[in-house]
């Protein structure tokens, strides 16, 4: 008991110093987040000097370069990424003392497009939902947000067709890039799996779980609505409906998760853009993306290739999707890696313009240190 008792008190000893140490660094860690806060303040006022109405707040080569060299230094017992997440939320909170950062996605509240702009610009920034993809490239370009996130492909289902014909059109600018693990969940007050007799989710979701609902729930009709966060809404009226939604949109519309990991594929992963009206500088780990067309000649899209090839620019993606102008004329989306200010990614292009038919710029941006 004499024991038990001296044990804890000598417990209690560490516990108290270690708490001590704690309070001491939460208490540096918070001076020099002040101190930060302060120089974000003058690069705001920096930028504004002399009445500039037009300034860029929000730099995403230089928050790129910041987290990493956060990873870069990162030694400590904390993974980099996670380590790199703690920036992400101090960054987020000192640039919105420059400037609140409005973001439009494809809503509603708790889609992936949702979580996405959380990731990419932190809780700080202001998440504003609209309807469609079609509505973030507008609501950008009117100049009623700062940026537009959307989602460009999926690691199982291919390009987001809506956003590759919106790019074809915009004048907007690829101003970033990231990646968002896409684990989906069935969410129901359906008391178990049996009882579902209807599944909702977006288009894309369903596809991306459509081997696991043939193996699972056979019998349930699968239809597929806007968005997975509307499918979570109707699900919340009706214990027979389920929908496939994120783990967060079960918190948000308080929906009890019957299954968890429904993928098809367990590494499921959207990448999604930034859409921005201005046009990034090198970061020093960038990617160009770009759309073309070609010549109607025997060799065009070798010829375009090959202007790439011959100077080791590595291509990381290309797809075809109809001109719409013409039938059966077909643009190419590629990206690349590097900068369109890079020397040789310059020279390579100026001969794609020269051998295509057609060639539009959709942006460099930096690749995601996240
Ligand atoms: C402070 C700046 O503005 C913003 C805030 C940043 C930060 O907090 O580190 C980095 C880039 C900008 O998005 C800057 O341009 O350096």
């Amino acid at each position: 008991m004499t024991k038990t008792t001296a044990q804890s008190v000598s417990e209690q000893e560490q516990l108290t110093e270690i708490r001590n140490q704690i309070d001491a660094i939460d208490q540096q860690i918070q001076q020099l987040i002040g101190e930060r806060a302060a120089c974000a303040h003058k690069v705001a006022e920096i930028k504004t000097q002399g009445g500039k109405v037009d300034a860029v707040f929000y730099r995403p080569e230089r928050e790129a370069q910041v987290l990493r060299a956060v990873k870069e230094r990162n030694d400590s017992l904390l993974p980099d990424k996670e380590m790199a997440k703690l920036f992400r939320e101090i960054m987020s909170t000192c640039l919105a003392l420059e400037q609140p950062i409005s973001v439009a996605y494809l809503g509603p509240e708790g889609s992936y497009s949702h979580s996405s702009v959380i990731k990419q610009f932190g809780t700080a920034a202001h998440p504003v939902a609209v309807s469609s993809i079609e509505e973030v490239f507008s609501v950008v370009e009117k100049g009623e947000v700062n940026y537009g996130i959307v989602p460009v492909e999926n690691s199982t289902e291919g390009e987001v067709k809506a956003t590759q014909d919106e790019l074809l059109k915009s004048s907007l600018k690829v101003s970033g890039e990231l990646e968002l693990a896409v684990d989906h969940c069935l969410l129901s007050h359906a008391t178990s799996s049996d009882k579902v007799s209807k599944v909702l989710a977006h288009q894309q979701a369903l596809g991306q779980c459509r081997e696991w609902l043939k193996n699972n729930l056979p019998w349930a009709e699968l239809e597929a609505v806007s968005s997975n966060a509307a499918a979570a809404k109707i699900a919340q009226e009706d214990p027979s409906v389920a929908a496939i939604a994120s783990e967060q949109a079960a918190d948000l519309y308080q929906l009890p998760i019957l299954e968890y990991h429904i993928s098809d594929s367990k590494a499921n992963t959207t990448r999604f853009w930034v859409l921005g009206r201005e046009d990034v500088e090198p970061s020093g780990e960038d990617k160009t993306a770009l759309v073309l067309s070609i010549k109607n000649e025997a060799g065009a899209l070798l010829k375009i290739l090959d202007a790439f090839a011959k100077r080791h620019i590595n291509m990381t993606r290309i797809i075809s999707r109809p001109s719409k102008s013409k039938n059966w004329d077909y643009v190419f989306f590629i990206d690349l890696i590097g900068h369109q200010h890079d020397e040789n990614l310059k020279e390579a292009l100026q001969e794609v313009v020269e051998q295509a038919a057609f060639v539009k710029i959709l942006g460099s941006f930096p690749i995601s240190p996240l």
